[in-house]
């Protein structure tokens, strides 16, 4: 049996020592951290991962304000109220979830994000500084989970084969930029234009699959012993959420494997977290949340 890397019980233990700090704050009189929630629509999906976001703050004791807009707003609307947020001092982070209703340019709304309240680090700015390997940026979510249940369960990537599947803005190329920092792993990313997946993915210490695509990878696409991380988070028509890894027929082959659900997904949202608390700590003379140290 490999090991499970358990993101459910990792980010609960993580939210605990989050809650902690945030007393230790209050105690010393300073004001509670801020997150700005903007949904845009009903998407059943986001409606769930942002009332979870929501959740998991109230439990840290990070005030989160909710603003929920209706699927016809325009894009100006939505920028006007970013505009007010970036302005409000008593903000400390702005989260618009993705993705946006098509007729808002995202690329738009994420440019017009204070790079400092960027909690999703999606900014260009953000996006810049990590590939760039600067420290006082803000890393996006879900990379940073991953990094992060990587060095608790002391895998080791110095050196390492890495793949990385989808080359996407939020996932794929931000966890890419990760492995590459400090020259720590060799890193092939690969998309819906790579040719013959299987060869690369072979070779892969340790393999990042992030597309979307339900059991895309199967025991012969693996290396024996690899580290498997599966951000797939697909919902089949019986209402059963499965992976882009094929769990089961995957996992004797494997050293560590991430579960879908109970994986990746959770250490999303703690890393928002984190780096809420991060943005607050460096406005209060802090130094930068430790949990984003790379
Ligand atoms: N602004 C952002 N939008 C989106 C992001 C993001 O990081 N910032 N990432 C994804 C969605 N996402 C966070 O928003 C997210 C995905 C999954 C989970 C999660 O906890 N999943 C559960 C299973 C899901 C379920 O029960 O329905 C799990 O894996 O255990 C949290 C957050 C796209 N948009």
């Amino acid at each position: 049996m490999p090991l499970i890397l358990n993101g459910k019980e990792l980010s609960e233990t993580i939210k605990k020592e989050l809650k902690l700090e945030v007393e230790s704050y209050i105690s010393k009189g300073l004001r509670k951290p801020a997150l700005a929630v903007i949904l845009v629509g009903s998407d059943p999906a986001s409606k769930v991962y942002v009332r979870r976001k929501k959740e998991s703050c109230e439990y840290v004791g990070i005030s989160s304000l909710s603003f929920n807009l209706p699927e016809s707003t325009t894009e100006v609307e939505l920028l006007e109220l970013i505009g007010k947020l970036n302005g409000d001092d008593d903000v400390d982070g702005i989260l618009v979830q993705l993705p946006l209703p098509s007729h808002i340019n995202t690329q738009r709304v994420i440019e017009a994000i204070n790079p400092e309240k960027d909690v999703d680090g999606f900014h260009p700015l953000n996006m810049g500084k990590l590939a760039t390997g600067k420290d006082d940026g803000i890393i996006p979510c879900t990379p940073l989970g991953i990094w992060i249940m990587l060095k608790h369960y002391r895998i080791e990537t110095f050196k390492k084969d890495v793949v990385v599947v989808g080359a996407s803005n939020i996932v794929g190329k931000p966890m890419s930029l990760l492995f590459l920092k400090n020259e720590e792993a060799t890193v092939t990313v690969c998309h819906k234009n790579t040719k013959n997946l299987k060869d690369h993915t072979q070779k892969a210490d340790i393999l990042v699959v992030a597309v979307g695509k339900p059991k895309l990878i199967t025991d012969d696409m693996v290396k024996e012993n690899s580290v498997v991380i599966d951000v797939g988070i697909n919902r089949l028509e019986d209402g059963k959420i499965v992976g882009d890894v094929d769990f089961d027929n995957v996992k004797d082959k494997v050293s560590a494997i991430t579960p879908v659900p109970g994986g990746v997904g959770p250490m999303t949202v703690v890393s928002l977290l984190i780096n809420t608390l991060s943005i607050y700590r460096k406005k209060h003379g802090f130094s930068p949340h430790p949990l984003t140290e790379i």
